[in-house]
């Protein structure tokens, strides 16, 4: 199973999401932002966690914009899968790659704290847990609070598409929600950060089975 990993200036999390999934077996690239290609068979892409462009404009907004978007766009629409992580999701918003948006945390502090979390949306991420499982896994953001229109919201919950859910919401996340998957359920966009919870020096090893479940199904595939 082929994983490819985009890198920005300023993404930290990257070399952790290639350690994750190094660990579950997958061949990993690293993607510099310039490239505008992925390299061939790639099953998925991660947007790693960080400070892209460091956060400005908004975080994830230049980044959205980078060259490399194009060929996770073309990646997207030929139905490969997206593993975008904190800073990562934000990025994906902003390309509309999902709904809604990443404001300032409802405090407006930087939160850096182990959380609980309920699975829900049925998806290759989420089929490691199963529905209703309660985990816990780091976050580390000061933009994480979750936003969109009621429509948006009613429409994610309907169609099941609410990943995971926060126990007690730490940044004021309409209706608790933590991350959402794209309508074919390939694309998936979490605050939390399952690359940080992979070992048991790292005192939690949740985010590890995301990553073992994603890596056994792909390579079935
Ligand atoms: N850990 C991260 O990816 C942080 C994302 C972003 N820089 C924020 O603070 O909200």
């Amino acid at each position: 199973m082929k994983a490819a990993i985009l890198v920005f200036p300023g993404s930290n999390c990257d070399r952790d999401l290639a350690t994750a999934f190094r660990a579950a077996g997958c061949d990993v690239t690293m993607v510099w932002h310039k490239d505008t290609a992925l390299p061939a068979g790639t099953d998925i892409v991660g947007v790693p966690g960080g400070f892209s462009f460091g956060d400005y404009l908004r975080c994830g907004a230049i980044a959205a914009n980078a060259p490399v978007i194009g060929a996770l766009r073309d990646h997207a629409a030929r139905g490969g899968y997206v593993l975008g992580i904190c800073n990562g999701f934000q990025v994906l918003t902003e390309t509309g790659l999902l709904p809604g948006a990443l404001l300032r945390n409802a405090r407006l502090k930087y939160i850096c704290r182990t959380v609980g979390l309920r699975v829900e949306g049925e998806s290759l991420f989420t089929h490691a847990y199963g529905t209703g499982t309660e985990i816990a896994l780091p976050i580390a953001h000061h933009d994480g609070n979750y936003y969109a229109d009621a429509d948006t919201l009613d429409r994610l919950e309907g169609e099941g598409r609410v990943a995971f859910r926060y126990t007690e919401t730490p940044n004021g996340s309409q209706r608790d929600i933590a991350g959402i998957l794209s309508e074919n359920r390939r694309v998936l966009g979490m605050m939390p950060h399952p690359e940080r919870a992979c070992d048991p020096a790292q005192g939690n090893t949740d985010g590890a089975r995301l990553f073992a479940h994603l890596a056994g199904a792909l390579t079935a595939a």
